[in-house]
């Protein structure tokens, strides 16, 4: 008879996570050429630059294909003028690969996008449970004045492709303040793939 082993445990609260296998950090100056407004993005670079904007703890068993990755992503809250914060985004190196993202704490947008230009949200506020389905671009966006913390889970062997964002300029809509609300506004940078 073989001895059981104990497998590998989780403990995932709104303030963070316990049996994490890795953690990064995006500071200000890591998110350049994000924002529209440049002006207001290197003003607050001149006093803000290590700033950690959103981190993400992570356990992540494997990349194996069957796998999956389950972490929580922490994004602060505030603007660079008018434009909220929010992830850099992407799509997912295999574009097929889905992802469930689980609000715990905040309030947000998951801010989509197909190939070909159509924006797809799910607004973020505890409890909702955001899809990303096939072959969609993805960032977080915190339209909140508190942290917007998400539960997220996706397959193992999906990575992440960054220049797909990149090369049309940005995603098609960007997530800015209206009074003391939130629209989404066309990005006049945007180039169509
Ligand atoms: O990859 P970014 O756009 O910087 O966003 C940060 C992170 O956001 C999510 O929560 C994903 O599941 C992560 O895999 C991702 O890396
Ligand atoms: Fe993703």
């Amino acid at each position: 008879m073989t001895t059981p082993q104990q497998g590998p445990g989780l403990v995932i609260t709104p303030r963070g996570m316990v049996g994490r296998t890795g953690r990064y950090e995006k500071r200000l100056a890591d998110l350049g050429g994000l924002f529209a407004d440049e002006a207001a993005f290197t003003a607050r670079l001149a006093t803000e630059a290590d700033r950690v904007i959103y981190h993400v703890d992570e356990f992540r068993p494997s990349t194996e294909a069957g796998d999956l990755i389950t972490g929580i992503s922490t994004l602060s809250p505030g603007r660079v003028g008018a434009e909220f914060h929010m992830t850099r985004g992407h799509i997912h190196a295999q574009q097929d690969r889905t992802e469930i993202y689980h609000c715990l704490a905040g309030h947000g947008l998951m801010l989509m996008e197909t190939l070909d230009g159509r924006t797809v949200v799910t607004e973020l506020r505890p409890g909702v449970v955001a899809y990303v389905p096939p072959v969609h671009i993805h960032r977080s966006v915190n339209l909140g004045d508190t942290d917007l913390v998400t539960l997220f889970c996706y397959p193992a062997d999906a990575g992440q492709d960054y220049g797909i964002i990149a090369r049309s300029g940005g995603m098609r809509h960007r997530a800015v303040a209206d009074g003391d609300g939130w629209r989404l506004e066309e990005n006049r940078s945007y180039v169509a793939r």
